[in-house]
């Protein structure tokens, strides 16, 4: 059964007429601002309200009854009521959120379909790995992939340590997607939290930037990959400490597993969203056309697949697997088909269909 958390799933109950329900019912909040929230943590919520403006603030709330169990995930845009001064000690009511333009899910595992709303508001899903130290795995990517396509955002892949080794295998297997890649590397071949390293260059800072401004932009990554070195060059923050407008005053590992960041000189619309909670996304709420979809040099083959085709090794009439065999998907659709069969669950060779990668953490 498909449980959503998502607010589309509680309904109003119309009135007798079949009209909307009465205007006492629905409290309209004339007066209340509209912030986004870039952090949750145990029933706290912090949002920048304002934002971009002289009196922008930052401030604390907690949700009102009227919400009922409706999440409210960092990058909503919430109504906000009662004391919204954002002084110390002040304390506002979260009232409503708004209607979200994406909301990026994801399942526990890829077999119970209870899905939970990470992110909401996002316009960009960058997946961040390293080239080398540790390896990038193409599995994840690819579920990655899944997630972004079936959440409507732009994914981009961030390729970073490239002065360790060239992604060639990375490069060649993505030849034929669509998706945006970007090479990272610190400037001198050296790490760089290592004492007297010159970092990231900032033509590298620059170009990355250009890329997320104006946008708001999920970074998804293993711990290692060099997610933090690269939020710290584009927040101008240091690590653990990486914080928005210095309002807050709260590190980066909070409980929370999302926290929004403002790059520094962006426009207001600017907006980066860490996840050091989430691993990965399990994916057994995205229906199996959403899988498919994400294998963006794949997906139109399946138009000559029989109805109901389960694109597996052995499924007759596979439109996908004929072009593949074809060459028509390129030297890398081969692999690309094995990962898309492993994210369908039709992998017939267990060993290889196991993907026990997850690690997801809370
Ligand atoms: N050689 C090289 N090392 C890098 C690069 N980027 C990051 N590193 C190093 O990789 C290590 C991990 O980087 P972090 O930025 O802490 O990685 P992270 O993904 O935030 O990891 P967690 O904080 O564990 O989630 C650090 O020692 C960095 O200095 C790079 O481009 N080249
Ligand atoms: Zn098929």
């Amino acid at each position: 059964m498909r449980r959503n958390w998502d607010e589309s799933n509680i309904r109003v109950r119309p009135n007798k007429k079949g009209s909307r329900p009465r205007t006492k019912d629905r409290p309209s909040y004339k007066d209340a601002e509209i912030g986004r929230i870039i952090t949750v943590d145990r029933g706290r919520y912090t949002a920048v309200v304002d934002e971009g403006s002289p009196t922008e603030r930052t401030l604390t709330a907690v949700r009102a009854k009227e919400l009922r169990r409706n999440p409210v995930v960092v990058g909503d845009r919430v109504a906000l009521v009662g004391d919204t001064s954002g002084q110390e000690g002040s304390l506002a009511r979260l009232v409503r959120i708004e209607e979200r333009d994406t909301v990026l899910r994801r399942s526990a595992d890829d077999t119970d379909p209870y899905e939970r709303v990470v992110v909401a508001n996002a316009t960009q899903l960058v997946i961040v790995v390293a080239a080398a130290n540790p390896e990038p795995r193409t599995g994840f990517i690819d579920r990655s992939l899944v997630a972004a396509f079936d959440a409507g955002i732009r994914p981009i892949l961030c390729i970073t340590k490239t002065d360790l080794k060239h992604p060639q295998e990375l490069l060649d297997y993505f030849a034929q997607a669509d998706v945006r890649i970007v090479l990272s590397e610190s400037r001198d071949g050296r790490a760089p939290s290592e004492e007297g390293s010159q970092g990231l260059s900032p033509n590298l800072v620059e170009t990355i930037s250009s890329l997320l401004e104006g946008e708001v932009s999920v970074l998804l990554g293993h711990s290692g990959v060099g997610k933090s070195t690269l939020v710290n060059a584009l927040t101008g923050s240091t690590r653990d400490t990486g914080h928005v407008n210095a309002v807050t005053g709260r590190g980066r590992h909070t409980s929370s597993s999302a926290l929004a960041l403002q790059p520094q000189d962006a426009p207001a619309d600017t907006w980066i969203i860490d996840t050091p909670g989430i691993r990965s996304f399990g994916l057994a709420h995205i229906p199996a056309e959403n899988i498919v979809g994400a294998f963006t040099e794949l997906a139109p083959a399946s138009a000559g697949c029989p109805k109901g085709c389960s694109h597996s090794r052995t499924a007759a009439g596979c439109g996908i697997t004929a072009f593949v065999a074809e060459g028509k998907a390129g030297a890398s659709g081969p692999a690309r088909l094995d990962s898309l069969r492993k994210l369908l669950g039709v992998e017939e060779n267990p060993e290889v269909g196991s993907e026990k990668e997850l690690g997801i953490v809370e």
